[in-house]
C-alpha cells in the first residue's frame, strides 16, 4: 500500500468534524491495508492513529527541515516503516548524522501530503486519544464485529496495532470474534488502567452511584504515582499509568509484592513516599523519586506501595468480577498494603471518611460502585473521584521570559483547555505561581524543546506539555476567547504521564461555571 493513501486518509479525517465521516475514511484505509496483508495492517493502523511503530527513532523534530517534496508518490508503507526501524537501530558515533541523512532521503521522496504525515508522525502532533477511539470503531466496522469486542481486546492488549492485525486478518466476522476473544489478561502484559470521573463533592458522588440504596466503596485517594504490578513467581514487574515500565527504579515495590502470599498476581495501586509518621510527603518527592536512577536518592526516599484493586490471582481473572469480590481477594493477598476504605450507602459516612483522609494529608476519595467490573482503559461511571481543591489538567500553549529574580528563565505560562470541536486549545489564563526553582529550571529546558516561535518576549510552544493547575474559582471573561478565566491559578505539577489529548476540555471547564 502506498503511503500517499494513508496521508490522504489522515488529511480527510482532519478535514471533517463528523465522527461518521471520519470513521468511514478510516474504515476504507484499513480495508485497503488488509488487502495487502497483516504487516501492512500493522503499519497503517499505527500511522492512522498518529504514531510510528518505533517508540523512539532518535530523530528530533527540530532537526526536520523539509527538503523539496516529490511530485509523484512512490513510497510504500512497509518501506517507510523499515526506514524508521533502521534509524531507531542506529547508535554510536555518527549515528545522528546517518539518521539525519535517512530522514532527508525519506522526506525528499515524499509528496507534500506525505511530508505532512511523516512530520506529524515523528513529532507526535497528530496523535490524540479521540483518534484512537475512532480507529478502534473503524477496525470493528472493517472486520464486521461489535465495537465493544474490539475495544475490550485493545484494553487488554494495551495497544491497538495487535488488535487491528487480529481482527482484519480474520477471514470472516466469526473468525475475527474468535481472534479478539483470545486477548485475555496476560500476566506480564499491562492493561490500560481504569480511570475515574469527577464530582464536586462527596454527596453528589455517592448519589450518582447509590440509586436503589446500593452500597459504594469509598476509597482513600492517595497522591502518588499509579502503579500496575504483575507478579509471576519471583518475577515482579511494575508499570506506570501510561504503561511505561519502571521495575528497575522501584525495587522496594518489587520486594513488597514478592513478600505477598500469592504466586501469580496483577495489582493496581499507587506508590508514594511517606514521612516518619506515615503521612504522605509532597507529590514532587514521589515523582522525582520514581524518575531517578540515582541509588542515593532512591535509598533516602523509599516508596511505599498501596493497592486498591486486583485483576488476577493464581490463575483466576477478576476483571469481570464485581468490585466487592475483588476487594475480598485483595484483602486476603495484600493486607499490609491495601488502601483504607469504608463501604456504605450513607452519604454522611462517606463524607466523614473524606474529612478524615483529607485531615490525614491524603488527596481525597474515589467513590466506587461495589458491583462494577474493572473497566480497563475506560473513564467509566463506576469510579468517581472527589478532591477538596479544584484542579484542572491544562496544556501549556506559550511561555513568557521572566524578569527580575526570574531573568534568564522561562516563567509565565499560558494555559489552554482542549477544544474537541476544533481539535485545538482555548486559552484560559496565565500563571507564574507555584513553581519551585527546580521546576523553573526544568521548564526552561523543556519549553525550548517545544518552541515553534519566539518574538523576544513570548515563546510559542507546540501544545504538548500537560500541567496540573490548582485554582480558586472561575470567572466569566471577555478577555479570553473561551469566555471563561481561572482565578488564582497556580502550578501543582507537570504531568508527564498524560498527553495533551487527555487534558481537560473547555466544555468541562464551562460546566464548572455556576
Ligand atoms: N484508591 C484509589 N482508587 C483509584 N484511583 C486512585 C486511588 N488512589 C489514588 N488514585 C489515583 O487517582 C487516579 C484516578 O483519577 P483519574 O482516573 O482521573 O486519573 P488522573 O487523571 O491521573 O487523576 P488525578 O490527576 O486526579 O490523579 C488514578 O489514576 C490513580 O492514580
Amino acid at each position: 500500500m502506498l503511503l500517499v493513501e494513508v496521508a490522504a486518509a489522515s488529511t480527510a479525517v482532519a478535514a471533517t468534524r463528523s465522527r461518521l465521516a471520519k470513521r468511514a475514511v478510516l474504515t476504507g484505509a484499513l480495508r485497503a491495508a488488509a488487502a495487502d496483508g497483516p504487516e501492512t495492517v500493522a503499519v497503517v493502523s499505527r500511522y492512522l492513529g498518529g504514531e510510528l511503530r518505533q517508540r523512539r527513532t532518535g530523530l528530533g523534530w527540530r532537526s526536520l527541515t523539509l527538503p523539496p517534496a516529490a511530485a509523484e508518490p512512490s513510497l510504500d508503507v512497509l518501506d517507510v516503516d523499515r526506514t524508521f526501524a533502521g534509524m531507531a537501530a542506529l547508535s554510536g558515533p555518527g549515528s545522528a548524522g546517518a539518521r539525519q541523512q535517512a530522514a532527508d532521503a525519506l522526506l525528499r521522496a515524499a509528496t507534500p501530503d506525505e511530508q505532512r504525515l511523516l512530520v506529524g508522525l515523528v513529532t507526535g502532533e497528530v496523535r490524540q486519544g479521540a483518534l484512537d477511539a475512532l480507529l478502534l470503531d473503524a477496525v470493528a466496522e472493517a472486520s464486521g464485529v461489535e465495537a465493544e469486542m474490539v475495544r475490550r481486546a485493545a484494553m487488554l492488549a494495551g495497544e491497538t496495532e495487535a488488535v487491528a492485525v487480529a481482527a482484519l486478518g480474520a477471514p470472516s466476522p466469526d473468525d475475527a470474534r474468535l481472534a479478539l476473544g483470545g486477548f485475555a489478561l496476560t500476566v506480564g502484559r499491562p492493561v490500560r488502567p481504569m480511570l475515574a470521573q469527577s464530582a464536586p463533592d462527596v454527596p453528589s458522588a455517592v448519589a450518582r452511584l447509590t440509586e436503589g440504596g446500593a452500597e459504594v466503596v469509598v476509597d482513600t485517594k492517595l497522591d502518588g504515582i499509579r502503579i500496575q504490578v504483575h507478579r509471576d513467581g519471583d518475577d515482579v514487574r511494575v508499570w506506570t499509568r501510561s504503561l511505561d515500565e519502571i521495575t528497575a527504579r522501584v525495587p522496594e515495590v518489587v520486594a513488597a509484592v514478592r513478600a505477598l502470599p500469592a504466586r501469580v498476581l496483577v495489582l493496581d495501586g499507587e506508590a508514594l513516599t511517606l514521612d516518619a509518621e506515615g503521612r504522605p510527603r509532597p507529590f514532587q518527592e514521589t515523582a522525582s523519586r520514581s524518575a531517578t536512577r540515582d541509588t542515593d536518592v532512591a535509598a533516602a526516599t523509599a516508596l511505599t506501595p498501596f493497592f486498591f484493586d486486583v485483576l488476577h490471582v493464581d490463575g483466576r481473572d477478576l476483571l469481570d468480577a464485581p468490585l466487592h469480590e475483588r476487594l475480598k481477594v485483595l484483602d486476603a493477598v495484600a493486607a499490609p498494603h491495601v488502601v483504607r476504605r469504608v463501604v456504605t450507602s450513607d452519604s454522611d459516612v462517606a463524607a466523614a471518611h473524606f474529612a478524615d483522609v483529607v485531615a490525614a494529608g491524603q488527596e481525597g476519595v474515589v467513590v466506587k460502585a461495589a458491583d462494577a467490573p474493572y473497566e480497563a482503559g475506560r473513564r467509566g461511571a463506576a469510579w468517581v473521584k472527589v478532591k477538596p481543591r479544584h484542579t484542572l489538567d491544562l496544556v501549556v500553549l506559550a511561555v513568557e521570559r521572566g524578569s527580575g529574580r526570574r531573568a534568564g528563565v522561562l516563567s509565565n505560562i499560558h494555559l489552554g483547555a482542549r477544544d474537541p470541536a476544533t481539535g485545538g486549545f482555548v486559552m484560559l489564563g496565565k500563571t507564574f505561581k507555584g513553581m519551585t526553582d527546580e521546576m523553573l529550571a526544568w521548564q526552561t529546558r523543556r519549553f525550548r524543546e517545544l518552541e515553534v516561535a519566539d518574538d523576544g518576549w513570548t515563546v510559542t510552544l507546540r501544545p504538548e506539555q500537560v500541567v496540573e493547575i490548582a485554582f480558586d474559582g472561575l470567572q466569566r471573561s471577555t478577555r479570553y476567547p473561551g469566555g471563561v478565566a481561572l482565578r488564582f491559578a497556580r502550578v501543582l505539577r507537570y504531568r508527564d504521564d498524560k498527553t495533551a489529548a487527555e487534558a481537560d476540555t473547555v466544555d468541562a471547564v464551562r460546566a464548572m461555571l455556576t
